[in-house]
């Protein structure tokens, strides 16, 4: 049963048939003290709260009927309806608990989503008990997705529980840390799993080309547009894109993703009808959102559409007991792709890894394990094999250090190069790509290639 709040009659009829016609019940009250008093009386799975009451538009009286709301029924979700002039008023909202804010005039099918989502999880929340990370595993195919950790196995059971739903999530780590593996995770635990999952490094891209990227051009919309090109967001119609790095969006492109996020609608350059898409959306990011709101370089309104819920990944030197688990799985791997059973990591050389501090998380670790099993011939990896591996990346750059013919390919120079050139620049990339004699974009690939954690830069 859902309880809608609205002074406008036009506005509870319409939405009370359209409820009605998607197998909904509800309730309807015209000001909120007749809504407080069905909600004492009621059974509710949710509100639909207009913002404005009488003459008054300023939200606030919306607002004091959320307060009152949640203070009646806190776990009750409150749906907060808007005009787009009115955005500040919805962000308040969300601050003071509010589970979502559609803009008015609605799109029926958005209106939908949103409900549908705000139920589901709230309904979750009530039952969410205590689960094993082995019936974790089982349920939701977490296999790949190594660690004991206390808290990464609250990362996993929230993300088994808010996979079905169509909430959008901000994953928040340092590099490395796996946002991209819980990205997929999501997806994978999704109705849209059959459809793509597409990812796109906004840190990568210009905000000159932000639009044509996202949202696709026609040939001959601009200078450069030889030929028609599809957005991302239309490659990720129906199913889920994760946009990456979101914290590096400057605030012009920031203005062009809420609308998207926000109504669903988008133009490809150079073709003015009005596209709609359905997608889920997971954002990431290794920097402080919440600190860039406050000095205003994200947009607010941006940061609470986005994080309905909020995934913190720990960084790894906080699960350091985690460390011989991954390295180990990370090894297994390894056995099984170069074909060498025998292999395995003493223990010694497994303790000692723990205390590594390991600025990349997970993926140096990955990498540094990738790497000593591809230069040792020995099966089993000592503490000095490791350690050769880690001052080697590290080393002075001289022809005559460089490791035996035959240790290494020239792939695993080339990274070695790269790493060493990102910490003596400490990752200016136009710096590293001077002295490695590439061009910026080159270096960008190169650091894709490598899966070398970095902070795209303007
Ligand atoms: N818990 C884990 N178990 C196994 N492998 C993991 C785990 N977490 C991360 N990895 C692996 O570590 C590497 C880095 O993870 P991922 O790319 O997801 O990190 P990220 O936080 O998205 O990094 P960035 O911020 O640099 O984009 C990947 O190869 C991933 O498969």
């Amino acid at each position: 049963m859902i309880l809608i709040i609205d002074d406008d009659i036009a506005v509870r009829t319409s939405l009370r048939i359209f409820l009605k016609h998607e197998g909904w019940s509800a309730l309807t009250a015209s000001d909120p003290e007749e809504g407080y008093a069905i909600i004492r009386e009621n059974e509710l799975q949710a509100v639909l709260l207009d913002m404005n009451f009488s003459m008054e538009t300023s939200g606030v009286e919306g607002l004091a009927a959320l307060r009152n709301i949640k203070q009646l029924k806190p776990e009750l979700p409150v749906i907060l309806m808007t005009g787009w002039a009115s955005i500040p008023i919805a962000v308040e909202g969300m601050k003071i608990g509010a589970a979502d804010f559609i803009n008015k005039p609605w799109e029926n099918q958005n209106l939908l989503e949103s409900l549908r989502t705000a139920v589901k999880l709230s309904a979750q929340d009530v039952s969410a008990g205590s689960v094993s990370r082995m019936q974790l595993n089982e349920k939701y195919g977490f296999e790949n997705i190594i660690g004991d950790d206390l808290e990464l196995q609250a990362v996993l059971k929230t993300i088994g529980r808010i996979s079905g739903t169509e909430a959008s999530v901000l994953i928040i780590g340092e590099s490395g840390t796996g946002k991209e593996l819980i990205a997929e995770a999501i997806h994978q635990n999704s109705s849209r799993k059959n459809k793509p999952f597409i990812k796109v490094n906004l840190g990568g891209i210009s905000s000159s080309l932000f639009e044509s990227e996202m949202f696709g051009h026609k040939r001959g919309a601009f200078t450069d547009a030889r030929n028609d090109r599809t957005g991302r967001f239309e490659m990720a119609h129906k199913g889920t894109i994760f946009l990456d790095e979101i914290g590096d969006l400057d605030l012009n492109s920031q203005v062009k993703l809420l609308r998207v996020l926000q109504d669903r609608t988008y133009e490809v350059l150079g073709d003015s009808r009005t596209r709609t898409v359905d997608v889920r959306v997971i954002c990431a990011t290794n920097r402080n959102l919440k600190e860039m709101v406050a000095e205003k370089k994200f947009r607010e309104d941006l940061y609470y559409r986005i994080n309905l819920i909020l995934i913190n990944l720990p960084p790894l030197r906080q699960r350091a007991a985690d460390i011989p688990l991954l390295a180990n799985y990370f090894l297994n791997n390894l056995k099984v792709l170069y074909n060498r059973s025998g292999l395995k990591i003493s223990s010694a050389a497994l303790s000692w890894l723990k205390d590594l501090y390991l600025s990349g998380n997970i993926r140096e670790l990955k990498n540094i394990v990738e790497r000593t099993v591809l230069v040792s011939e020995k099966d089993t990896l000592e503490i000095k094999d490791f350690e050769y591996q880690i001052e080697s990346v590290g080393k002075q750059a001289d022809y005559k250090d460089l490791p035996a013919v035959g240790s290494m390919t020239i792939d695993e120079v080339e990274l070695s190069m790269i790493i060493k050139a990102m910490d003596h620049h400490q990752q200016n990339i136009s710096k590293v790509a001077r002295s490695l004699g590439l061009s910026r974009g080159t270096l960008y690939r190169k650091l894709e290639k490598y899966n070398i954690p970095y902070e795209a830069q303007k």
